[in-house]
């Protein structure tokens, strides 16, 4: 049976407000007529444009996300955006612990957890990022850090709430332009570990959550890793930010998957 797939992008510290909405426009008009029941996409801009965004996007064909948020509605937290101001926005996912906010900014998995919660709480669909890095690999220890960053990330979170939940593993030394992408095997050998966690936390439920990979994701390793039976989309920073570009490594992904699940 053929899955739906997941493809997204986080835009970074990148694109002012008209460029965010010219590109979220563009995205819109070349793929409006791949179906929503076979796709699910979505894009996460810089705050600054997120009201623009949502102005001027029907989420029912790009769900719009927000790059952090803080865990409490309100309080002395200077410099944070509170869940509170996002449902404001009418944005519908919220992504927590990219690479970048790890760090770079030295977040810690029980301050994703609390995070997860709170978007969880407040009904975002909820795309928790973990990944190893580059000495953690090299130790040997990549799937202990993925179960670590899971099991404290999931911590007390009911599996009732799955379907809010999405993962993007996304291995720290494959993530932008000093990035070496994972090969289609090893991504593919550490969603298996994630998926076999997920059921670990929640049990059965767990078994419906996308697990996306990230990480140097471009037009030549796509098709490869979208076939890959434990991968169910592909989050893409740099090789997405052309719409156009974008587009058609959507549409030969897509191809490739189809073409692969007839085999
Ligand atoms: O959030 C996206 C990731 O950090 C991947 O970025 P990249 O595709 O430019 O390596």
């Amino acid at each position: 049976m053929q899955k739906k797939l997941y493809f997204g992008s986080n835009l970074k510290m990148y694109k002012n407000i008209q460029d965010t909405v010219t590109y979220l426009q563009d995205l819109v008009s070349y793929t409006k007529d791949i179906s929503r029941e076979e796709i699910e996409l979505f894009i996460i801009p810089s705050y600054t444009s997120l009201e623009s965004a949502t102005k001027n996007i029907e989420q029912s064909y790009i769900k719009i996300g927000a790059q952090n948020m803080c865990w409490e509605d309100e309080g002395q937290f200077t410099g944070e955006i509170s869940p509170l101001m996002l449902k404001e926005l009418g944005i519908s996912l919220v992504m927590i612990g990219h690479s970048e906010r790890r760090h770079v900014f030295g977040e810690t998995d029980s301050e994703e957890n609390k995070k997860v919660k709170a978007a969880l709480n407040h009904g975002f669909t909820t795309l928790l990022c973990i990944g190893e890095t580059a000495g953690e690999k090299d130790f040997g220890i990549s799937t202990e850090v993925l179960r670590t960053q899971l099991k404290i990330g999931f911590h007390d979170v009911p599996a009732s709430q799955t379907k809010n939940i999405w993962v993007a593993y996304e291995p720290v030394w494959s993530i932008g332009v000093n990035g070496t992408p994972a090969s289609a095997d090893y991504a593919e050998s550490m969603h298996k570990e994630i998926k076999k966690a997920l059921l670990e936390i929640f049990g059965d439920a767990g078994k419906d959550i996308p697990v996306l990979y990230g990480g140097s994701v471009n037009p030549g390793n796509a098709d490869e890793l979208i076939i890959q039976p434990s991968i169910d989309g592909l989050f893409t920073g740099r090789a997405a930010w052309q719409a156009d570009k974008f587009n058609t490594l959507i549409r030969n992904a897509k191809a490739t998957y189809e073409e692969n699940s007839r085999l």
